[in-house]
């Protein structure tokens, strides 16, 4: 074993043969008192180490029963009301309920007010978690106006027509639903395959009401602590009302509002939660206000019917992938500010691109053009996109999902 450097010198006996026997005598009786004052030392520092380890080992057992907490029970999410000396008042999300409670003490001088912690089952904090406002913008992206105009959407007219009726209308014109006397959809579902332009859609119909566009993720709101799901579609619904006129577009809104599955472990009845919470805030909204509600979907055959329900999700409207026609428009859509050499043509080369969606249309002509800048040319060629679409059929970068061939619309 290694000797600590700090450990007191060995006292050493030295015994000068020419010394008399008293000077002898007095030399031991002097290394005595120093070996009894080194071991009085030592058996200091013994205990000290002792003490030590004995607070580390209380330091061990309470992380033990931490980590184990973390790992077997729920936790929920509170935000902190105030730090008093009797406690710590925290309000949980979801219920809205105030509770006195007590913070591990591992974070007992970390908590303020305003934070929002994760809390077990008997509400003690056991995180904090991160600043709020990081998982909002996480989870939400707000655009004041957004590029997109309904002349940049190839191929969908009908569905442009549909959603402009349906999200447009009540925007701009909420009178003639107030006289004519009929509520206007409260709700719109685009479903179809990845890459049709359903993003776009929400996007220019906020843009041209000039409307707020504010995207959430379903994916995003399948979160990991009881109540931060439900909280950030409160959340979603609060910004939209400060925001008016606004488009709210909830993506992949399967991830929260699947068919009920039997299983019962915590995620999904979070899950559940998550949706319960979308349901109340269209439930309670006023139709006719400054607030229009999107979502879309791939998989339109998962979705619990209880969110298509009138007074929900109640028009929907199919964005399929674009017919040849559609394919063309699109074509020349994304090649707008392209060189394009006489000797493409559109209407002949979009006949080749069966089952292409717009996203894949879109990266066929980025593609195209990538060729005739490697040959150092300002024109872009037939030879370029026909060697753009071996590429892309070569490497099967199309936006086909596997297991989402089979839509069951
Ligand atoms: N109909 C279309 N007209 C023109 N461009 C399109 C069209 N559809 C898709 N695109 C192109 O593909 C990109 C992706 O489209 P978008 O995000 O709207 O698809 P989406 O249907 O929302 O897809 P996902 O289901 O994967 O979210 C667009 O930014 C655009 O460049």
């Amino acid at each position: 074993m290694s000797r600590s450097p700090s450990l007191p010198d060995r006292p050493r006996l030295d015994l000068d043969p020419e010394m008399s026997e008293a000077e002898r005598l007095s030399a031991i009786r002097q290394h005595f008192e120093r070996l009894v004052a080194v071991n009085d030392e030592l058996d200091d520092r013994l205990s000290e180490a002792l003490d030590r380890r004995e607070e580390l080992k209380g330091e061990v057992d309470q992380l033990k029963d931490r980590n184990e907490a973390l790992k077997t029970s729920s936790l929920y999410v509170a935000t902190v009301e105030e730090v008093t000396d009797d406690g710590v008042v925290i309000k949980q999300h979801g219920n809205n309920q105030e509770v006195l409670t007590d913070a591990s003490p591992h974070l007992d001088t970390e908590i303020e007010n305003g934070d929002r912690v994760a809390i077990n089952d008997s509400f003690a904090i056991q995180t904090l978690l991160d600043d709020e406002t990081d998982s909002r913008a996480q989870a939400m992206e707000v655009d004041a106006s957004p590029e997109v105009r309904y002349e940049d959407i190839g191929g969908i007219d009908e569905q442009v027509r549909e959603v402009r009726e349906a999200v447009e209308d009540p925007l701009t014109n909420p009178e003639m639903f107030a006289e004519v006397g009929v509520d206007p959809p409260s709700g719109v579902l685009l479903y179809g395959p990845p890459g049709t332009g359903k993003t776009m859609l929400a996007k220019a119909v906020a843009n041209e009401t000039d409307a707020t566009f504010i995207k959430m993720a379903g994916s995003e709101l399948v979160r990991k602590f009881i109540g931060e799901g439900s909280r950030l579609v409160r959340d979603l619904f609060e910004l939209a009302a400060d925001r008016e006129p606004a488009v709210i577009f909830i993506d992949e809104i399967d991830a929260v509002a699947s068919k009920r599955t039997d299983s019962k472990t915590s995620g999904d009845a979070e899950v559940q939660r998550t949706m319960m919470q979308l349901l109340s805030e269209m439930d309670g909204f006023d139709d006719r206000g400054e607030i229009r509600i999107m979502a879309a979907t791939n998989r339109f055959d998962m979705l619990d019917e209880a969110i298509l329900r009138p007074g929900r999700f109640d028009r929907l409207i199919e964005v399929p992938k674009p017919a040849p026609e559609g394919r063309q428009k699109i074509l020349e859509i994304h090649t707008r500010d392209m060189n394009v050499a006489d000797d493409v043509d559109f209407a002949d080369f979009a006949e080749q691109l069966d089952d292409y969606s717009g996203a894949d249309i879109a990266s066929l002509a980025t593609e195209a053009g990538m060729f005739a800048i490697r040959d150092e040319r300002t024109e872009v060629t037939r030879a370029d996109f026909d060697a753009a679409f071996e590429k892309l059929e070569s490497t099967d970068e199309k936006t086909v999902l596997p297991g989402h061939t089979d839509y069951q619309y």
